[in-house]
C-alpha cells in the first residue's frame, strides 16, 4: 500500500484557476505550472511528476505515460478526455479523472449564445459596425421561435441546452441511443435517430464526445439533411468533417454555422472555415467562465490531492469510484482483500486462471468493485511490474484470467467475511479473511483450515501430520536459527490427521531452514508468505 505523501510534484500545463493550484499547495504538494509544452519538454517536465492536471491544449499520449514512471493520477480540469490516451493510464495503472460538472452551463450558455449569434449574424454585423458600416439592409436573420431543434448527444450539456431552448418555442428532437425515451420526454425532446433529427431540424447543435464512433458523424451527407439550417458545434472538432461544412456553408447548403471547437488547436490561419463569411467562430471557449473555471479547477485539484493520498477518486474514469461516506465503510476491506489476495497468490504458488471474490454478511451490500480490484491487485503483485486497483483488472484480462465476484449476506461466525480464492483446472485455494473490532484485519481461514492469523510482515505457514513434537520441532529449527516467533495458530483437520499452523515471525526464513524443515517426513510443506511492506 502506498503511504501518504504531501509533497508530491503536481506538473500543471494548461492553466487551470488559481481556486484550484491553492487547493493542490495547502495539501503541501509541489506546483509546477509549463504551460503550452510538447513534445520532449513535455516528457521531461512528467519525468518526475506525481499528478499532472490538463485541460484540452495538453495531449497525454501513451509516450508521456511511458516517461511518467512515478504518475498517479491525470486530472482533466473539464469534461472532453479526447486528448488523453486513458487505454494507456490505465495500463500504467494512472487514474483519469475529469470534472464532469463544472462547466456543463457554460457550455450550454455558450451554444445558446452561438445559435442565436449565427442567427442572427450577430459577429459578422458587429464586424461591419467597427468597419464604418452601417449594414442595416445586408442582415436578414431566422427567428428560433416556431423552428425544429436537434440536438446530438443527449448528455450532461444537451440537456441543459434542451431546457434553455426549449422555452423559446422551438420543437426540440435528440438523437442519442444511449438514454431513455422517458428522460428526453421529460425534457421535453422526441427521441428519433439520427436520420429523422437531421431531416427534422432547422438547428443541430452537437453535444457528442468524441470518439472513434462519433468521428465526423456529421458529414457531407449528414450536412444535406439539415438543408436551408444551421449547425452549431461546442462539443468537439472532428465529430463535423470540417471541409464539408465549409463547402456546405460556402455552396448555400447551409445558412450558417457556429463552432466553438476545431479539429486542429489553435485553429490553424489558413482554415477553410474561416474564409467562410456564414461561419462563425470562438477559440473553444465554452467553458470559459469564471464560475465554471473556478468549479472544474477545484474539483480537479481535490481528485489529484485525494489520489495522491490513496483517497477515492470520485469521478476516476478508468478505476471503480465510490463516494466519500460509501469509501469509510469499505475502506479497510481495500487492505484486506489485498493481503488476502497476497496469501492466496504466495501459497498457491502456481500459474492460475481463475480468481473468486466472495463477500458475506454485512458488507455485500457495498459497491465492491474496489474492493474486488484491490484482491486482485494482491494477487498479481508477486507477478507484475505496477500493478494496482487502476490496472489489475486490465492485467486480468489480458493474462486471461476469469474473475468473479459474488456476494451473500449469510455468514456462519463473521459479521463480514471476504474469500479470495485463486485456481487452475481443478486446484484451488482459499483465503478468508474479517475484520476484529477496531478494524483488525485477521485471516480466519486457509485452504479449509479454520486459522486466525494476524497477517503481518513474514508468516510461516506449515502444513504438517498431526502428530505429537512436530510443533517443537519447527519452534527448535527456527530458533537454532535466531527466528523469533511472534505468534502462532495451529489448525487440524481431525486429530492424528493433516494439520496447518501459521507463525508470524520476526526474520524471513532462509531457504536452507525451510529444507530442514522438510526434511522431516512429518511436515509436509513449509511456505513463507512475505507481507513486508504492507
Ligand atoms: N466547448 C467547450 O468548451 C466544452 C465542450 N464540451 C464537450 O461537450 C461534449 C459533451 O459533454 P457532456 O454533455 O458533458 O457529456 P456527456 O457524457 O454527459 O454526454 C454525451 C452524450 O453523448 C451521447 N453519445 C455518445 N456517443 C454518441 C453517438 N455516437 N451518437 C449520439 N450520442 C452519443 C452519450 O450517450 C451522452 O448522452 C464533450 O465532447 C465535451 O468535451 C464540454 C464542456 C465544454
Ligand atoms: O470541458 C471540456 O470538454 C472542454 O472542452 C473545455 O475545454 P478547456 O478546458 O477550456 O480546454
Amino acid at each position: 500500500m502506498g503511504r501518504f505523501h504531501n509533497d508530491m510534484k503536481v506538473l500543471v500545463t494548461d492553466p487551470i484557476a488559481d481556486a484550484g493550484l491553492e487547493r493542490l499547495r495547502d495539501a503541501g504538494h509541489d506546483v509546477v505550472e509549463a504551460y503550452e509544452i510538447e513534445g520532449d519538454a513535455l516528457l521531461d517536465a512528467v519525468a518526475d511528476a506525481n499528478g499532472l492536471i490538463v485541460r484540452s491544449g495538453t495531449e497525454v499520449t501513451r509516450e508521456v505515460f511511458e516517461h511518467a514512471p512515478d504518475l498517479q493520477i491525470v486530472g482533466r480540469a473539464g469534461i472532453g478526455v479526447d486528448n488523453i490516451d486513458i487505454d494507456a493510464a490505465t495500463d500504467h495503472g494512472v487514474i483519469v479523472a475529469n470534472a464532469p460538472e463544472g462547466n456543463v452551463r457554460a457550455a450550454a450558455e455558450h451554444t445558446v449564445a452561438m445559435m442565436f449569434a449565427t442567427a442572427r449574424s450577430i459577429p459578422q454585423a458587429h464586424a461591419r459596425l467597427t468597419d464604418g458600416e452601417w449594414a442595416k439592409g445586408d442582415f436578414l436573420g431566422t427567428e428560433l421561435n416556431g423552428k425544429t431543434l436537434g440536438i446530438v448527444g443527449l448528455g450532461r450539456v444537451g440537456q441543459e441546452v434542451a431546457k434553455r431552448l426549449g422555452s423559446v418555442g422551438l420543437d426540440l428532437v435528440a438523437y442519442d441511443p444511449y438514454i431513455g425515451e422517458d428522460r428526453a420526454n421529460q425534457l421535453g425532446a422526441e427521441l428519433v435517430d439520427l436520420d429523422d433529427c437531421l431531416d427534422a431540424a432547422d438547428f443541430v447543435t452537437v453535444h457528442v464526445p468524441l470518439t472513434d464512433e462519433t468521428h465526423h458523424l456529421i458529414g457531407e451527407d449528414e450536412l444535406a439533411q439539415i438543408e436551408g439550417g444551421y449547425l452549431v458545434n461546442v462539443a468537439r472538432g472532428g465529430v463535423v468533417d470540417e471541409d464539408a461544412l465549409a463547402d456546405a456553408v460556402d455552396d448555400g447548403v447551409l445558412k450558417g454555422a457556429a463552432l466553438d471547437v476545431f479539429e486542429d488547436e489553435p485553429l490553424p490561419a489558413d482554415s477553410p472555415l474561416l474564409d467562410a463569411e456564414d461561419i462563425i467562430t470562438t477559440p473553444h471557449l465554452g467553458a470559459s467562465t469564471e464560475a465554471a473555471q473556478e468549479h472544474v479547477a477545484t474539483t480537479t485539484a481535490d481528485q489529484v490531492v485525494a489520489a495522491l493520498a490513496n483517497q477515492p477518486v470520485l469521478n476516476a474514469l478508468n478505476a471503480p469510484s465510490v463516494d466519500e461516506t460509501a469509501y469509510e465503510r469499505i475502506e479497510p476491506y481495500i487492505e484486506l482483500a489485498e493481503t488476502a489476495g497476497k496469501v492466496a497468490a504466495q501459497l498457491f504458488g502456481e500459474r492460475i486462471d481463475r480468481i473468486e471474490v466472495t463477500y458475506a454478511g454485512d458488507i455485500a451490500d457495498e459497491d465492491l468493485d474496489l474492493v474486488t480490484a484491490s484482491a486482485q491487485k494482491g494477487v498479481f503483485e508477486p507477478l507484475e511490474w505496477n500493478v494496482n486497483a487502476v490496472n489489475a483488472p486490465r492485467v486480468a484480462e489480458e493474462r486471461g484470467i476469469d474473475v468473479t465476484e459474488s456476494k451473500t449476506h449469510t455468514t456462519e461466525d463473521f459479521q463480514s467475511l471476504l474469500t479470495v480464492t485463486v485456481g487452475v483446472d481443478d486446484r484451488e485455494l482459499s483465503v478468508s479473511g474479517t475484520l476484529f473490532t477496531g478494524d483488525e484485519p485477521r485471516i480466519v481461514s486457509i485452504d479449509g483450515y479454520r486459522v486466525d492469523a494476524i497477517p503481518h510482515g513474514t508468516m510461516l505457514v506449515a502444513r504438517n501430520r498431526d502428530e505429537p513434537g512436530v510443533i517443537g520441532l519447527i519452534g527448535t529449527v527456527l530458533g537454532e536459527s535466531d527466528i523469533n516467533i511472534a505468534g502462532m495458530f495451529n489448525a487440524r483437520e481431525t486429530i492424528g490427521g493433516e494439520a496447518l499452523t501459521v507463525y508470524n515471525l520476526d526474520n524471513p526464513v532462509p531457504e536452507d531452514v525451510r529444507d530442514d524443515l522438510v526434511a522431516d517426513d512429518r511436515i509436509i510443506s513449509v511456505q513463507e508468505i512475505d507481507l513486508n511492506g504492507d
